[in-house]
């Protein structure tokens, strides 16, 4: 069974669930409970009560008759179909002012067909949306249709590079010819896996790290309407997979390998132009350290060097190593530069403590009593200068957690301090004592009204250990240095999103959205009050979702 098609969901009338089940010898095929097959054809349809008549029946899978015992924890599973949308029915009350979408991206299906892959990052992208209106949720998902995904299941195998997969050759002379065009970026995936964004002029990104795998999607049918082409000539093949992104612009780095630096670029709301604002040449080689993501303040950029550097060699070769594309070098140092946005300028470039991240979670300008700005303080998600947390996303590592073993490398809220008086170094500390979160941190979301503003609150995933895996949801109080953490046995929870009330006042007003995967295959959407971080409502899914990495939310008009 390998065939999908669907057209004219009349949402209110019913709620069709498309499902495209990944045969596979290795992975069970799972018929859910409550779809009728048609007798020919690949469209599935379930009726489900309309969302204007409550309280809505949900298809369950509670009498699904499957033994699970044996089967890996649903987070680290590949989705179970290409796509579903549905009404969920809702524990608890959902605010009526959450008018919008919540999207999440991630790496959703992790095979093709008995072929495993290795790494979280490796998954085909798995879009998941939560529309809330009126205290109704509807949520739905589906794979985003990558020329990389498509070529996949065509042809039955990894056609793309991967994070770390990577096609497999025939002969010698195919790995040549795949080497060419990993130069050309013909060979790289466009897999957008990583995040999504909705730019100024209302369009919605999903995002990897291969410039090329940024593709438009329409964010209530997640469909994918076709790749976001730059129409700049700034050439260069990747971008740090997270740009900054408000209704005014879309600032991104891209890394440039041959010359070891980064441009710093901005991309105004209608355009696909990337202009230079400026370029930042690395202090070090042999190669620019990798930027997943990099912070802002108001007026300046700040350029991350990591000591963890992209590696050609390890780009050329056909098997992962223990850091895939990177390489660690703290003989290369790190740096932190500040570029000012405006005019391009470099206004500091500081040496700081070696560090690993993945994700900075803000910044801001540190004035004195007359206004001056004489420093800049940028947190980050930093997991204590070890880059074998790379290795930990390993599947196999995460599939195989027996629940005793504290396997999760420390991570706490590094807090950069980069003086702008000329001084050569910059600082490194701990913003709170990293055991009140559990020494685990990632996945992190902050009040957007904050952006590169002085801030005082966090959202994360933490630890509760022992465990493999961030398993907790975290609020982070930066100014009174505490944590207040949520935490359900065997869940695995996917980033806490803030989404801040319109009108409000105080920075933690709002609701935190996170999509929960179950230890017993099932799933929830969690919303948790950014304020108290107290559960508010939560809302099953027919059948627990793997886990997912960024999300954006797209308000109601
Ligand atoms: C999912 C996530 O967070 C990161 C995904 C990163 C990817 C897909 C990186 C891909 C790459 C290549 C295919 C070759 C060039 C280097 C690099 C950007 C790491
Ligand atoms: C999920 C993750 C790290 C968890 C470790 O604590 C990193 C994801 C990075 C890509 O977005
Ligand atoms: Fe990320």
């Amino acid at each position: 069974m390998d065939s999908l098609s669907l057209s004219g969901i009349c949402r209110h009338q019913f709620l069709p669930i498309t499902m495209l089940d990944f045969n596979q010898s290795n992975h069970r095929i799972e018929k859910a409970g409550f779809v009728r097959k048609p007798e020919k054809g690949g469209l599935t349809i379930t009726q489900v009560a309309s969302p204007l008549r409550r309280p809505v029946i949900v298809p369950s899978l509670d009498n699904e008759t499957v033994d699970r015992r044996d089967r890996n924890h649903v987070a680290w599973t590949s989705v179970r179909q290409e796509r579903w949308e549905g009404e969920l029915v809702v524990q608890g009350e959902i605010p009526l002012w959450l008018k919008g979408t919540y999207l999440r991206n991630g790496p959703g299906l992790w095979h093709i067909e008995d072929y495993n892959f290795r790494h979280l990052f490796d998954g085909y992208a798995t879009l998941v949306k939560l529309q809330f209106e009126n205290g109704i949720l509807i949520a739905g998902h589906r794979q985003i249709e990558s020329e990389a995904y498509k070529a996949a299941r065509k042809n039955k195998k990894v056609c793309f590079r991967e994070f770390s997969e990577v096609p497999k050759y025939e002969n010698f002379m195919a790995y040549v010819g795949d080497i060419a065009k990993l130069f050309s970026g013909a060979s790289l995936t466009d897999n957008a896996n990583t995040g999504v964004v909705k730019l100024g002029d209302g369009r919605v990104v999903c995002l990897t790290e291969t410039q090329k795998g940024s593709l438009v999607i329409d964010p209530n049918s997640l469909e994918t309407l076709g790749r976001l082409e730059y129409s700049d000539s700034l050439g260069g093949l990747i971008h740090s997979a997270h740009p900054i992104v408000t209704d005014a612009e879309f600032l991104t780095l891209l890394p440039d390998l041959v010359n070891p630096g980064y441009l710093v670029v901005r991309m105004e709301p209608g355009t696909n132009e990337r202009k230079v604002i400026g370029r930042v040449n690395c202090r070090n080689g042999p190669a620019p350290g990798w930027v997943h993501s990099f912070p802002v303040t108001e007026h300046y950029v700040v350029v991350p060097e990591m000591p963890l550097r992209y590696c050609a060699q390890n780009l050329l070769r056909a098997e992962p190593t223990p850091l895939y594309k990177f390489e660690w070098r703290p003989e290369s140092k790190a740096f932190l530069h500040v570029m000012c946005k405006a005019s391009g300028k470099i206004v500091a470039s500081v040496e700081v403590p070696l560090f690993v991240t993945f994700h900075f979670i803000n910044a801001y300008e540190e004035e004195d009593e007359d206004g001056r700005v004489t420093a800049i303080i940028a947190d980050c998600c930093e997991h204590n200068a070890d880059a074998t947390i790379l290795d930990q996303l390993r599947l196999q590592n995460l599939r195989s957690f027996n629940g005793k073993d504290d396997l999760l490398p420390d991570a706490r809220v590094g807090r950069f301090t980069i003086p702008l008086d000329g001084s050569p170094y910059g600082k490194l500390e701990s913003a709170l004592e990293p055991d009140e979160h559990g020494r685990g941190m990632d996945m992190c979301s902050i009040n957007p009204t904050k952006l590169g503003k002085k801030y005082r609150y966090a959202y994360a995933c933490g630890a509760q250990r022992p465990c493999h895996f961030p398993n907790t949801l975290t609020k982070l109080d930066l100014v009174k240095k505490k944590a207040k953490n949520w935490h359900e046995a065997g869940a695995v929870p996917s980033e806490p999103f803030f989404v801040a009330r319109p009108g409000a006042t105080e920075e933690d007003d709002g609701v935190v959205i996170s999509l929960i995967s179950e230890k017993n295959g099932n799933g929830y959407a969690l919303l948790l009050d950014g304020s108290t971080f107290e559960e508010i409502a939560r809302a099953k899914l027919p059948y627990g979702l793997p886990y997912g990495l960024h999300g954006c939310w797209v308000p109601k008009e």
